[in-house]
């Protein structure tokens, strides 16, 4: 095996998120207890949990919202309370109904995926509008970028959340429950997207979803991992060759 090659393929066994003893009580309510899970690059993993199980709590846990009471969590290698690369981690909450008279256009939520933690007030520059302008067309919703994101369907604003959480080009995508509320044409077209966006480009999943039907058909009957009430199924997608890291807004734009 030459240098790049044998290179190519420890960068697609990098492990994204690593959590170790991990448990959470709100007050006196345990509610996760001892969580201990890998995830390697490029896998798709779909978390299943009852009502109340914890997913959410778990989420917001990887994304340094809520920290562990007990164990850790790395994320890329690093210890989550040193962590800084936040644009590699993309994240698209539980979908909450967006109030119609918000006043955003869908172009200033997507751009405002740009700006995120750093909560700072810039002008957006070029290379800003040309990473949106992607974004908005790898969702194919260029035509509702004026639109006032109230106004849209549920459908249509998950694609936007979708367009916020992809236009720093995350390595790792957090979706919590992405396809409750939109109608079952949509889900299985959003459903597709986020399966090439797994299967053609460099991207690792973690998605919370209540759909088992959708889940298994794409990773397998069995949870490779259960842990409290919480079951793990996982699919990789590891393929030497489709190793190389690309611009997903680019490619995804190119495909059409
Ligand atoms: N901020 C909070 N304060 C107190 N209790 C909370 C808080 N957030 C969540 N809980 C409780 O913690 C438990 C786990 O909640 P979490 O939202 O993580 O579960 P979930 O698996 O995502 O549930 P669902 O499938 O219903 O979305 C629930 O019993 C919930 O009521």
């Amino acid at each position: 095996m030459n240098g790049t090659a044998s290179l190519q393929q420890e960068g697609c066994h990098q492990e994204i998120v690593r959590l170790d003893g991990v448990s959470f009580s709100y007050d006196s309510q345990p509610v996760l207890q001892d969580i201990s899970f890998r995830i390697m690059e490029r896998d798709f993993v779909g978390l299943i949990g009852s009502n109340g199980a914890g997913k959410t709590t778990l989420m917001r846990m990887i994304v340094g919202l809520t920290r562990p009471q007990k164990g850790s969590i790395t994320l890329f290698g690093t210890p989550a309370g040193q962590f800084k690369d936040w644009n590699l981690i993309g994240y698209v909450p539980q979908r909450s109904h967006v109030n119609p008279l918000f006043p955003a256009t869908v172009r200033e939520v997507v751009l405002s995926g740009l700006y995120g933690r750093k909560k700072l007030f810039r002008r957006v520059s070029k290379e800003d509008a040309s990473r949106c302008e992607d974004a908005l067309a790898a969702l194919k919703i260029e035509n509702l970028a004026d639109s006032r994101i109230g106004a849209l369907s549920g459908g249509q604003q998950q694609r936007v959340f979708l367009a916020r959480a992809l236009i720093n080009n995350p390595k790792l995508l957090i979706l919590d429950e992405p396809l409750t509320g939109i109608d079952i044409e949509t889900q299985h077209n959003f459903f597709q997207m986020i399966k090439h966006m797994h299967q053609r480009h460099n991207i690792t999943f973690l998605m919370v979803s209540h759909d088992m039907d959708m889940v298994r058909s794409y990773l397998g009957q069995e949870p490779k991992e259960r842990s409290g009430k919480l079951n793990f199924y996982v699919r990789h997608s590891h393929d030497l060759e489709d190793c190389q890291g690309t611009d997903l807004l680019h490619s995804l734009r190119k495909e059409g």
